[in-house]
């Protein structure tokens, strides 16, 4: 890990790229804002499957590369298309801890590291694409030094790009000292996000969930 990141190229098992772009194909996905970042689907972790499979490769991987104690406790999709959004320079919200674990499963887009909000602060950039696996650097409470990376992700080029994330939020149990360090604001999303469950396309014949607070910045 260097500046916060790290690039795994062709590692990530193909057979369980594959299981959760199945597993990603059962869900509702929502766009949760009309103008930035992909639409959005919560996956399952308290159950067997491929989310729980893959938090746990993510987990030993991060490990591997610098990011000790990352134990994903929320997992979810988003899918972006070309000419649609994409999400501009940012950092993961502060309740998201320790490392962030995402997996491009298909399609591919520009991803890129910056050295701040600004669009053309651009530290790295590259083309992610099927099977590579990005980690970042979540919060942690150091007065001094805020180690999240800002990063972009821009929209697929053509076709669609569908990716699978892993985080770990800090309003979910047991409960973690790091918590208090969060405004009333960030605690209420993150425990919105930690109340939510994964909605079936077949449990829904089609519908979203309710509308709800957007779980992004
Ligand atoms: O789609 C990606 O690779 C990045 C998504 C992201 O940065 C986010 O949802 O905060
Ligand atoms: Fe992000």
């Amino acid at each position: 890990m260097q500046n916060g990141y790290a690039v795994l190229r062709a590692e990530f098992p193909q057979t369980l790229t594959d299981a959760l772009v199945a597993d990603a194909q059962r869900h509702e996905f929502r766009l949760w804002s009309p103008g930035k970042g992909g639409a959005f689907a919560l996956a399952a972790l308290d159950e067997p499957g491929a989310p729980r499979e893959a938090a746990a490769w993510l987990s030993r991987a991060a490990a591997d590369h610098g990011f000790a104690g990352f134990t994903p406790n929320e997992v979810s999709y988003q899918r972006y298309t070309a000419g649609g959004n994409g999400i501009p320079p940012h950092r993961d919200q502060r309740y998201y801890a320790a490392c962030i674990g995402i997996i491009t499963l298909r399609g591919s887009a520009t991803f890129a590291v910056h050295g701040s909000r600004d669009r053309d602060d651009v530290v790295d950039e590259w083309t992610t694409g099927p099977g590579e696996v990005i980690l970042l650097r979540g919060w942690s409470p150091d007065p001094d030094s805020d180690p999240r990376p800002y990063h972009r992700i821009d929209p697929p080029t053509s076709g669609e790009r569908l990716m699978f994330q892993a985080r770990r939020n800090l309003a979910a149990p047991p409960p973690s000292p790091w918590a208090e360090h969060l405004t009333q604001e960030e605690a209420q999303q993150a425990s919105r996000l930690v109340g939510a469950t994964p909605v079936l396309r077949s449990a829904t014949g089609g519908s979203g969930p309710a509308a709800d607070d957007p779980p992004r910045r």
